[in-house]
């Protein structure tokens, strides 16, 4: 306990050197304040009596003391599988973690009203994300909801956003792979790329280009990654980071004091709103509804500026680091099963023959959605690894789960998405091998309740970027399995380690060797 509080000291100390002078006086006073803070946590860890000692929260304690936590979704899962109800209270933390497709049907759309995302979580995330879609409740988020999801529906949308995927791989994504790549039959091995690093840069040109007509240009290797994609990486790790502190007061102090993270999370956010800013700024040169992007789009509907400035953030939070997780987890279980690869290389050929001209690539564009089985090794692998692992809300009143577990009002309701897709009661004895046969019948996908599969949330708010993230991620796999054989270098599907943040991201990336197949056609362009 010594060691904590000394080490709280010289955090605040080396702190204090940052300040300026006339804000000393109170600087020290809060310190003390924050000083009892640490040794009272400190405390806290030691388990005293007053402390709840049921199992749940035993082990949590002893496992968070004995620094088990190497991949906390892991140890959830653990706990999860171990519980009968599939559902835990870690009473420590207030928090109830489910598993139970049931109770997830009951917080997602039976009991919706009951669970919204509340006032601590909109807190955590507002200096990052205002009162863009993924933070508000209510009407603000009903109306941004409708705007949305009529827009991401609407059929010029999504020409655009296929067209801009394809423009991404054909003249970035599957040259880059190109130039990285040994040939099958050289004795070369081609240089080691970040998978992750190139999903990421991609992702977030197509994002950028769908939503706001701009064009980041990260794919292009040889460009440093700008300072805004930076802050905006930053901005969203230590907002997460806020989640996590044991005590809201501890942020909420260093925030007042502008000091550590706080401080630094302040700096990325404003270099995030330039960004926003100056695209918003363009667009009204250009003139509202002037582009196919969403943000002309949405220009017709919102004036203010600053709304405008959280949905256009909200969106390339949306649209960016889930994709590129999902097409990070899914190559990571390739290189571990080729197999699948085959297998999809296979039905690429049946479906859209394979001849080495612009005609067979725009063919085999339009043909994704008949590529069910390119479809069920993607949902699988998201089973396994989806990109959002949990999502909590907060209970606006009493209530009893479907599984008996009683929720008080404020107590934060979480649904498991990782630990589900690893528990027997819901996947079934070869829970945590990864099957894509499971998703098919007759050759044909089959989905099942998305209570059970919630990776793309469920119910009410269900994800209204699906398709789209679908479309795009189908449209990668396509191109890069087609053309390349991807070997990961020093990294297992079985032993994954994550780095924090709202989305899950490899912690020391995907490092890969890319190997070129036999000459086929490598570019997909659409009609
Ligand atoms: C693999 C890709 C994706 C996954 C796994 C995914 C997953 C999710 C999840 C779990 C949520 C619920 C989050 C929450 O309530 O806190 C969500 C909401 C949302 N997603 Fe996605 N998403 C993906 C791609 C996209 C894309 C590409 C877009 C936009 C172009 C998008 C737009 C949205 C929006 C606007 C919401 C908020 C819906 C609401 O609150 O009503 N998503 N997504």
């Amino acid at each position: 306990m010594g060691a904590v509080v000394e080490a709280a000291a010289e955090a605040l100390a080396s702190s204090c050197s940052q300040l300026q002078p006339h804000v000393a006086g109170a600087f020290f006073a809060l310190a003390a304040c924050t000083v009892v803070l640490a040794a009272l946590l400190a405390v806290a860890r030691t388990r005293p009596p007053w402390w709840c000692d049921c199992a749940v929260c035993e082990a949590y304690l002893t496992a968070s003391w004995a620094g088990e936590f190497d991949n906390l979704c892991d140890w959830y899962a653990h706990l999860l599988r171990a519980s009968p109800s599939q559902t835990v209270h870690v009473h420590v933390l207030r928090n109830v973690l489910t598993a139970n497709p049931v109770t997830v049907d009951h917080m997602l759309r039976a009991r919706f009203d009951n669970y919204p995302k509340g006032a601590p979580f909109s807190a955590i995330l507002a200096d990052f994300l205002g009162r863009g879609i993924f933070n508000v409740d209510g009407e603000a988020w009903m109306f941004q909801r409708k705007l949305a999801a009529a827009e991401l529906a609407s059929p010029a949308l999504r020409a655009y956003a296929a067209s801009v995927v394809a423009s991404e791989l054909r003249s970035r994504l599957v040259p880059l792979l190109h130039s990285a790549a040994a040939s099958s039959d050289s004795d070369d091995d081609g240089k080691v790329l970040d998978l992750q690093d190139v999903f990421r840069r991609f992702a977030f040109d197509c994002i950028c280009k769908i939503s706001f007509g701009l064009d980041p240009g990260c794919l292009e290797l040889s460009m440093p990654v700008s300072a805004f994609v930076d802050a905006f990486d930053a901005a969203s790790m230590l907002s997460a980071r806020r989640a996590v502190v044991p005590m809201q007061i501890i942020w909420r102090l260093k925030r007042f004091l502008n000091i550590g993270d706080e401080r630094k999370l302040r700096e990325s956010v404003r270099l995030v709103d330039a960004f926003a800013t100056e695209v918003i700024r363009q667009r009204h040169k250009l003139g509202a509804g002037s582009g196919s992007d969403l943000l002309s789009r949405f220009m017709g509907s919102i004036s203010d500026d600053k709304y405008l400035r959280d949905i256009v953030v909200s969106f390339m939070l949306a649209g960016r680091d889930t994709v590129a997780s999902a097409l990070t987890a899914f190559f990571l279980l390739l290189s571990d099963h080729p197999e699948v690869a085959a297998a999809i290389r296979d039905e690429v050929s049946r479906v859209a023959g394979d001849d080495d001209d612009d005609d067979n690539d725009r063919a085999s564009f339009s043909k994704l959605k008949d590529m069910h089985y390119v479809h069920a090794a993607l949902y699988e692998s998201m089973r396994l690894f989806p990109p959002v692992q949990f999502d909590s809300k907060f209970a606006a009143g009493d209530d009893k789960l479907p599984d008996g577990t009683g929720v008080t009002k404020g107590t934060r309701v979480t649904y498991h998405a990782y630990a589900m897709g690893r528990m027997e009661s819901v996947w079934g004895p070869d829970c945590a091998e990864f099957r894509p046969d499971r998703w098919l019948r007759e050759g044909q996908f089959v989905p099942v309740s998305p209570y059970r599969y919630p990776v793309f949330q469920a119910g009410v708010r269900v994800c209204v970027g699906k398709d789209l993230a679908l479309m795009e991620m189908k449209a990668v796999i396509v191109a890069v399995v087609r053309s390349f054989d991807v070997e990961t270098i020093g990294r297992s599907s079985r032993r994954p380690k994550f780095a924090p943040g709202l989305t899950a991201t490899f912690a020391g990336g995907l490092p890969v060797r890319v190997r070129r197949r036999a000459p086929q056609s490598s570019t997909i362009t659409t009609e």
